[in-house]
């Protein structure tokens, strides 16, 4: 179900009482090997649109926020170790109202990414609360990444990076902070959940075990020691 209105233009606009998906399911046809089903959760406002367009797109939402009505979906392909993975990632309506419609969704998803507001104490808050309903809905073993966006706005910034750890941590999930607007980390949430999913789906017998928390720490090293060169 989606309430979304769909075109073909390829863009992402705001109509001014609901952020329509141009293009849905864009890139469809494009050939692939794999494909898995990830969706974004949050409270309303986190960046959970903005995360998805500027991972898609290499844009940033700018502007007067408009809340998602309902729920809807973008593909993307990416490569891992040669093989071509799917990514069909759902953006969900953070708030209340539509909470029903999304639960509906969280069986078929192979991975689920939990964003939280580093600037909203509320949205840090609500983690626990995402937590308890990933678990009554989702699959036992979906992956789940918490993932602590608007890093860039450092100077109103209430949740320190150390409490997202912290959290993370006693759930057993892997965590970042990531900006929707510069696009720190974005590529890389989804390039290690799709990596995870596909070495679950296709490990071949002498291969290592893809261990998703090392990979995130040893690319974060990279990207950050390569950004202030
Ligand atoms: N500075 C900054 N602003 C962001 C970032 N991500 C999103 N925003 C802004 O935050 C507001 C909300 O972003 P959305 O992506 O629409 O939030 P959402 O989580 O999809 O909200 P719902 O659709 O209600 O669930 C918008 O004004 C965005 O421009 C970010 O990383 N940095």
């Amino acid at each position: 179900m989606s309430f979304k209105k769909e075109s073909r233009s390829g863009k992402v606009v705001q109509n001014g009482t609901s952020k329509h998906f141009l293009e849905r399911g864009a890139s469809t046809n494009e050939y692939f090997d794999i494909a898995f089903k990830v969706m974004l959760l949050g409270d309303s406002a986190v960046g959970k649109t903005c995360f998805l367009v500027q991972f898609k797109d290499g844009a940033f939402l700018a502007g007067s926020f408009i809340a998602t009505v309902g729920i809807d979906f973008r593909n993307k392909v990416v490569a891992v170790d040669n093989v071509k993975v799917k990514l069909q990632i759902w953006d969900t309506a953070g708030q209340e109202r539509f909470r029903s419609v999304t639960h509906a969704y969280y069986r078929d998803a192979q991975a689920l990414l939990l964003l939280y507001d580093i600037t909203s104490k509320s949205s840090f808050d609500n983690i626990r609360a995402w937590l308890t309903e990933v678990h009554e809905y989702a699959q036992k073993d979906v992956v789940i990444m918490l993932l602590g966006n608007k890093s860039d706005m450092a100077n109103e910034r209430v949740i320190k990076r150390e409490e997202g750890e912290k959290l993370a941590r006693e759930y057993g999930v892997p965590f970042m902070e990531t900006s929707a607007k510069t696009g720190v980390n974005v590529e890389l949430a989804f390039l290690a959940v799709a990596k995870e999913l596909k070495h679950r789906a296709v490990q071949q017998p002498n291969e290592p075990k893809f261990k998703i928390h090392d990979y995130i720490e040893s690319q974060k090293e990279q990207s950050s020691c390569c950004r202030f060169l």
